[in-house]
């Protein structure tokens, strides 16, 4: 192979390098020029042979090649004026058996008009798509689409295959999962890609609203239908929502006398606001999420069951935080970048325990929880490297350990909580190995997983 390597490597670099567009030059420890393709002699306007054996500074104004040969560190994206003009370049050490042999240098572009046409091509592209993002959010309410769902994990690309199916019909979608798993955001993409994106996208918070306002606000009133009533009336909701989806957040907490007139809506397309005789057409869509049980509150008479098969079509479970560890990672570096850019300091990574710490904790509040631990970590820390020493003393693994504020109960579940979710993350959720190392039976360590969620 070496002697290949040896015997034809200017065919090799030939080959590789030859009849690419970019400029490239290789040098070797010392500085010296050993190969250097047509592009990068035109550009120089110097012959090909003559340049072999040189040294880079006597071939390229300015070049910094022998120094990035000597150092080890890449440099990229580097200005570097030559001819009259800048250009862009990457030059990049070479490495063998660990040790620097040379450099590789690669002019990107050839001059600042090449780069700013470049330049200014994507930024027209990238402020004509902002614009169109503005007017679509403007126009219909929605701010997220699949694209801001930031995941990994195969759990997550699984749902958002099935949100690519479901969006485009007119089926109701029940979105379930914790506070703070992003439902919401599914909501918004389903909206995205569907046929009435170009259509309103409206919220109900149903837990937010006072249980006497709600029907006001989902169906409107007419003028002079209660004391107080707004001169020429209020559209409600679903008039809002026509032609496109109305999401019904928190639907497990509706109270039943709203569930009721929300089912009759449904069924018969039409809808009366208070005080009015004639009744209104309406085209919604409905998207519903919910963390609650909905399937206890329908055993408790405190939900519908008529409704719930109205809304449940098609169901969309959102798993958790601490269910999708491969997600951690990917969120957490998203999450700093979003935080950073909003509150402007520099911060740009975590120290590794900072992301140990993270995985072994539970999370439940989900992504919003990851956000803030993050955004009060960028507050604290005086480093561009957020060190466990930022976090929030909670969310650190002894910390449960020494709360003086809680119940020795708490503390020994918090305890014993822990210690069967690192046995399983060092198992891979082998439960009977996990079992035989914590010295518990299989089936004791099976009720303690559902006990904590794990
Ligand atoms: N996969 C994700 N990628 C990027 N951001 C996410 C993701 N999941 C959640 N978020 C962010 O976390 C926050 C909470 O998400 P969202 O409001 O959609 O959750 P939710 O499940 O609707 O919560 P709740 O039940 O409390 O209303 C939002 O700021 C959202 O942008």
């Amino acid at each position: 192979m070496l002697e290949i390597l040896e015997n034809y490597r200017d065919g090799i670099l030939e080959t590789i390098f030859g009849n690419v567009n970019h400029s490239i030059v290789v040098v070797d420890r010392n500085g010296f020029v050993s190969y250097m393709n047509d592009s990068y002699c035109d550009f120089l306007g110097i012959d090909k042979e003559s340049v072999r054996g040189k040294h880079v500074t006597d071939v390229i104004e300015n070049s910094r090649m022998h120094i990035v040969a000597e150092t080890g560190k890449e440099e990229l994206a580097d200005l570097q004026y030559i001819r009259g003009n800048y250009m862009i370049a990457h030059r990049i050490p070479l490495r063998a058996d660990g040790e620097v042999v040379g450099a590789l240098g690669m002019v990107l572009f050839r001059d600042t008009e090449e780069w700013l046409k470049l330049n200014s091509h994507i930024k027209d592209l990238f402020l004509e798509l902002e614009s169109y993002r503005n007017q679509m959010k403007q126009l219909n309410g929605v701010s997220y689409s699949l694209h801001d769902i930031i995941s990994n994990s195969s759990e997550m690309h699984i749902l958002k295959d099935k949100i690519k199916k479901v969006a485009p019909g007119d089926v109701s979608v029940l979105l379930r999962g914790e506070s703070g798993t992003g439902k919401e955001l599914f909501a918004h993409s389903i909206h995205h890609l569907s046929e009435r994106n170009t259509k309103p996208f409206v919220k109900v918070n149903c837990a937010a609203i006072p249980a006497d306002l709600l029907e006001s606000e989902l169906f409107g009133y007419q003028e002079g239908a209660f004391t107080g009533a707004k001169r020429g009336g209020k559209p409600g909701k679903f008039q809002l929502a026509d032609g496109g989806t109305l999401f019904l957040d928190e639907i497990g907490d509706m109270p039943l006398q709203a569930q009721v007139k929300i089912l009759r809506v449904l069924q018969e397309g039409e809808v009366e606001a208070i005080g009015s005789v004639t009744p209104q057409k309406v085209d919604v869509r409905i998207i519903a999420a919910t963390n609650q049980p909905l399937e206890e509150l329908i055993a408790q008479q405190k939900f519908r069951e008529d409704l719930f098969y109205r809304i449940n079509v098609v169901q969309i479970d959102i798993p958790p935080l601490r269910k999708r560890p491969g997600d951690l990672r990917l969120l957490a570096k998203y999450l700093l970048e979003k935080v950073t850019e909003r509150i402007g300091k520099r911060v740009v990574d975590f120290e590794p325990a900072v992301y140990d710490c993270f995985l072994e904790y539970h999370w439940p509040g989900n992504v919003r929880e990851l956000e803030n631990v993050i955004e009060a970590a960028v507050h604290l820390t005086s480093n561009e490297i957020i060190e466990l020493d930022d976090l929030p003393d909670h969310i650190k693994p002894d910390a449960l350990l020494v709360d003086e504020d809680r119940s020795l109960k708490a503390i020994m579940e918090a305890a014993e909580r822990q210690a069967i979710e690192r046995t399983l993350k060092k198992v891979h959720g082998d439960k009977g190995k996990a079992a035989t190392m914590l010295g518990i039976g299989k089936s004791s360590l099976y009720d303690k997983v559902k006990k904590y969620d794990l």
